[in-house]
């Protein structure tokens, strides 16, 4: 297995909206089938069934109802709009994480009154991001706008990548008659997305806000941690999930816990992050993420890819930490590159 060591520039070009934090966009996938049946055909549709019946419409998801006549400019328009409710939801996921953050952080002291103020402000704030979450859908709405940029008609499935460098890894592998590969997919919109290789990959797919359900409804971080070798993942899948969760400080709390669910020595973590995420951050870019990766016992950097919008890795779990060494080094948030029109998106691993 190679170590890359410089980011490597694709040439593939994929039209997956993509959104993410401070204003990076994602997408996925297959299409739920509640939604696939009357729209798949025709994005206005799919838009109508995106939106909640009954639902209270902002000016934002009403732009989302625009109907036109050219189901070209309708496309283009669903496409747009899709992206756009997507990057919305991070934003205030974001915002979200940051003022339950300050409430914890003030509860800890015995504050002035100017804490309590601010908590107070912050207690209100949330109240308004809640309620502006609730009147997009909330995250069913969120999930079903995802799957959407998930869909072939717009780009395709991060699985595809994944399969030839699990092959390359696992090359004695008898497809037909040993035992299957075990992933674990965090963060599932599909429960199919490793269909076409069920010979050989059993897939346990995962969601806070399971889309269908053949998906186990599971908080990754309260998943019990397999108690015995033979519960142990070859493969965990965090695609697009890192990204989502609005506190740098439980990103790396993610990262970190995948390491229990992997066979140490062979298993491979599938990281997919919004390309602006490595590339454009202030705190972030490839050689501190493959540095942190390394502090929690993934040394290996398998294989990585830079497509137009997204960065795919996936490394190996070379030994797991357990005290000692290895997982003691801390990130903290620390300016790397001070530029402007960059966006903030971090991780810190205490
Ligand atoms: C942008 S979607 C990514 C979907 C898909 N993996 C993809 O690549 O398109 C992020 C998903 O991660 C899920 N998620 C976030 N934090 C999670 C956690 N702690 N445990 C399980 N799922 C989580 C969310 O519910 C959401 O459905």
């Amino acid at each position: 297995m190679a170590i890359a060591k410089k980011p490597k520039r694709s040439v593939t070009r994929r039209k997956r909206p993509v959104t993410a934090d401070a204003g990076v966009t994602v997408s996925s996938p297959t299409m739920p089938p509640t939604i696939a049946s009357s729209s798949a055909a025709d994005p206005v549709a799919l838009l109508l069934a995106l939106t909640p019946s009954g639902a209270d419409t902002t000016s934002k998801t009403s732009s989302l109802l625009t109907i036109t006549s050219s189901k070209t400019v309708a496309r283009k328009k669903s496409s747009l709009a899709t992206a756009q409710l997507i990057r919305r939801y991070h934003t205030l996921n974001k915002e979200l994480s940051q003022c339950l953050a300050r409430i914890e952080k003030s509860k800890e002291k015995t504050g002035p009154a100017r804490n309590a103020t601010n908590g107070v402000s912050d207690l209100a704030r949330i109240a308004e991001i809640r309620k502006e979450m609730d009147d997009l859908g909330g995250l069913d709405m969120y999930q079903k706008a995802s799957t959407l940029g998930q869909s072939k008609q717009r780009g395709g499935d991060s699985s595809k990548w994944l399969i030839p460098v699990i092959e390359k890894c696992y090359d004695k592998l008898d497809k037909k008659a040993g035992p299957p590969l075990k992933l674990l997919d965090i963060g599932a919109l599909s429960p199919h997305n490793y269909q076409k290789y069920s010979s050989w990959i059993k897939t346990t797919p995962i969601d806070l806000n399971p889309q269908d359900p053949l998906i186990t409804k599971m908080d990754f971080l309260e998943m019990p941690v397999p108690s015995k070798p033979a519960d142990l993942f070859n493969v965990v899948c965090l695609s697009l999930v890192v990204n989502f969760v609005g506190d740098p400080a439980q990103r790396g709390q993610i990262l970190r816990h995948s390491t229990q669910f992997l066979v140490p020595g062979t298993g491979l973590l599938y990281l997919v992050l919004p390309l602006p995420c490595i590339q454009n951050s202030r705190y972030m870019d490839h050689e501190l993420l493959v540095d942190m990766m390394d502090s929690i016992g993934y040394s290996t950097v398998v294989d990585h890819h830079f497509a137009k919008k997204l960065a795919y890795y996936v490394f190996k779990l070379d030994a797991r930490p357990s005290g000692g060494k290895k997982g003691t080094k801390p990130f903290p948030k620390k300016m790397r590159h001070d530029k402007p029109n960059r966006n903030n998106f971090c991780i810190v691993l205490t």
